[in-house]
């Protein structure tokens, strides 16, 4: 249907932007990922910044004030906070670290292989991970600490462990709603052993939520790990943000401030962590958004003309300009397009795969892709003009006054519901009659449609019936609501040949019954000799020429019709099969 998967990308096309950039450029990720910066700088650089080691303590600085060599102040034994918190990023960072990399290494390559290879493995899995889960983890730290003695990175280590059922069944999820995406098939046909996919096709494509989930996890890491050195939990000898806030804490009545320090610095990093989560799944719900807005911004539309006089012309597009925004400006994909509907006719659109057909189709529906807009032109529908028509207007007028029937029938009809609702739910919603009527309305059409047994249909969800069956069921949602417009985009594509010819006799029978303007996408010239009144000829994101069908086929004008009818396989002498002689095999 659309080129965008289909055709590559124009040299100037919008590209998603790295995420790394994008999450850069949004002001709360800007200043998260700068904090983060800081606290790892301080961490690797401890020695060089902090002015005493961290032990030093002088006797007569215990509770000093701020300055005087101590920068913020000292603490209860006399040594310098600022140091002691310098250094004590270093130990709060990799005790996180450790946690995080302990969680994520088991919980995503067990998320891994359980959701790939399904099965025994997962159910395994699963039942180890759901009692980690219900362990006390507190509990547990507390029960190792006794035996295990106080090294605050072992209490991390067996942290990691209880925190990697969330990376596990985050992975396995995601594992499970890729793995049977048709690529993933297709490596699989090719040959690559599944460690291979795994990696580089199914790891890769559920990156991004993983990478929330370690910044997230990071931060509970640090909460974690600073309240149980506040609890004690930790080796006092070393000089962890929670060792500092003990001990502050215990001097609170003292100096009040000193537990100010340690707070801020576990709040202002665990907040980075949060904000840079936050910013990065911001991101990734830009979907295929362009990540930068162009500079030069779309021209005010126009209307070209005004309304046409002739109340038996149903659609007039004139110079109808679309483009996508990049970078550097704007690109068009469709340069000017005019073209006339009249009631009850068929206009089909051919042209090469990227010439701008779907896109045309879709302005006239208002679904551009998203930064798709209509630079230009004007689409005069019934008499109004409905390019750059509000969502709101245009949603008055789809499904009711102008209906679609798409290429790909099966990824057109929502797995989770019967046939029945698909088909009543626009009707009830669009025309306002009640559920019974949708119903015996449904049924109706369905008949009418060619099914076999209506009500079988009628109860069926998408996977119980065959793609020529679905494609029939989409041609009924399209007329349900008797539209004026019928916008079909290579509705037989999808078909094999047979059904294609039965489809196609459908669309022809409706569209006479029905007396709809029908505007049909599409490469072969067989369907539009077959079903169309008229035609253009789209080249380039232009209409190189537009005739009757007729005079198409016996007096093409322009070369590139010519160059288009010639490739036409039809006049080619058919290849025959012919047994290879014994002769020929030995010779
Ligand atoms: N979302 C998009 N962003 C940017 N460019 C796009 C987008 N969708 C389509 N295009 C570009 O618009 C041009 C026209 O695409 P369109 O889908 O209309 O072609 P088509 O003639 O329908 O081709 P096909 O017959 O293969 O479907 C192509 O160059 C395509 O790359």
């Amino acid at each position: 249907m659309s080129a965008a998967s289909t055709t590559p990308a124009p040299a100037s096309a919008p590209g998603r932007e790295s995420i790394v950039r994008s999450v850069l450029t949004n002001p709360l990720g800007l200043v998260a990922a700068l904090l983060l910066l800081l606290v790892i700088v301080a961490a690797v650089f401890a020695p060089l910044i902090a002015p005493f080691a961290a032990d030093d303590l002088q006797i007569f600085k215990i509770n000093a004030p701020p300055g005087d060599g101590y920068l913020l102040g000292g603490d209860g034994s006399g040594r310098d906070i600022f140091s002691r918190l310098v250094y004590g990023t270093q130990n709060t960072l990799v005790g996180a670290l450790i946690a995080l990399s302990v969680a994520a290494a088991i919980g995503v390559t067990a998320g891994l292989f359980a959701g790939y290879f399904g099965g025994r493995r997962e159910v395994v899995m699963s039942w180890v991970a759901d009692g980690l889960m219900a362990l006390p983890a507190l509990i547990v730290l507390l029960a190792f600490y006794q035996s295990l003695g106080s090294s605050i990175h072992v209490s991390m280590i067996i942290f990691g462990v209880m925190l990697s059922p969330g990376f596990y069944r985050l992975t396995r999820n995601l594992v499970n709603g890729v793995k049977h995406e048709l690529y993933v098939d297709a490596a699989r046909v090719s040959g690559l052993s599944d460690m291979r996919i795994i990696a580089r096709h199914i790891l890769l494509v559920i990156r991004a939520p993983v990478i929330i989930q370690v910044s997230i996890v990071a931060g509970i890491s640090i909460v974690i790990q600073a309240g149980l050195e506040f609890l004690g939990l930790g080796d006092p000898a070393v000089p962890t943000w929670g060792g500092m806030l003990q001990d502050a804490f215990a001097n609170m009545f003292v100096v009040p401030t000193a537990i100010l320090w340690p707070g801020l610095a576990i709040s202002v990093t665990v907040a980075s962590f949060v904000l840079l989560a936050n910013a990065i799944r911001d991101r990734l719900q830009q979907g295929d958004r362009v990540a930068t807005a162009p500079k030069i911004p779309a021209p005010a539309p126009h209307p070209v003309g005004t309304a046409p006089n002739d109340a038996a012309v149903l659609l007039d597009v004139r110079e109808l300009v679309v483009g996508y925004p990049t970078k550097s400006g704007w690109t068009e994909v469709v340069k000017g397009v005019s073209l006339q509907l009249r009631r009850g006719e068929v206009l089909g659109l051919v042209g090469e795969s990227g010439s701008g057909k779907t896109q045309t189709a879709f302005a006239i529906l208002g679904l551009l892709s998203t930064g798709g807009r209509i630079l230009s032109g004007s689409i005069w529908f019934d008499g109004r003009d409905i390019a750059n028509l509000p969502e709101s207007e245009m949603q008055k007028l789809r499904g009711k006054r102008i209906a679609y029937v798409p290429q790909e029938p099966m990824s057109n009809l929502d797995p989770a519901f019967r046939i029945g609702f698909q088909l009543t739910e626009p009707m009830v919603t669009v025309l306002g009659i009640s559920k019974a009527e949708a119903k015996a309305r449904a049924l109706k059409l369905l008949a009418r449609v060619g099914m076999p047994d209506p009500v079988r249909t009628y109860n069926a969800y998408p996977h119980q019936i065959s793609g020529g069956m679905a494609q029939r069921v989409l041609i009924a949602r399209a007329i349900s609501c008797k539209p004026d417009l019928l916008i079909a985009d290579e509705p037989t594509t999808a078909l094999d040949v047979t059904v294609q010819a039965e489809v196609l006799e459908l669309m022809r029978d409706l569209q006479a019954e029905m007396n709809m303007s029908v505007v049909l996408v599409t490469h072969n010239f067989g369907v539009v000799a077959d079903i169309c009144h008229r035609v253009s000829v789209m080249r380039d994101g232009r209409v190189v020429e537009t005739s009757a069908v007729q005079s198409l086929f016996a007096d093409p004008q322009h070369d590139y019709t010519k160059l288009l009818l010639a490739a036409v396989l039809d006049d080619v002498t058919p290849r025959v099969y012919r047994p290879v002689q014994a002769k020929e095999v030995s010779a």
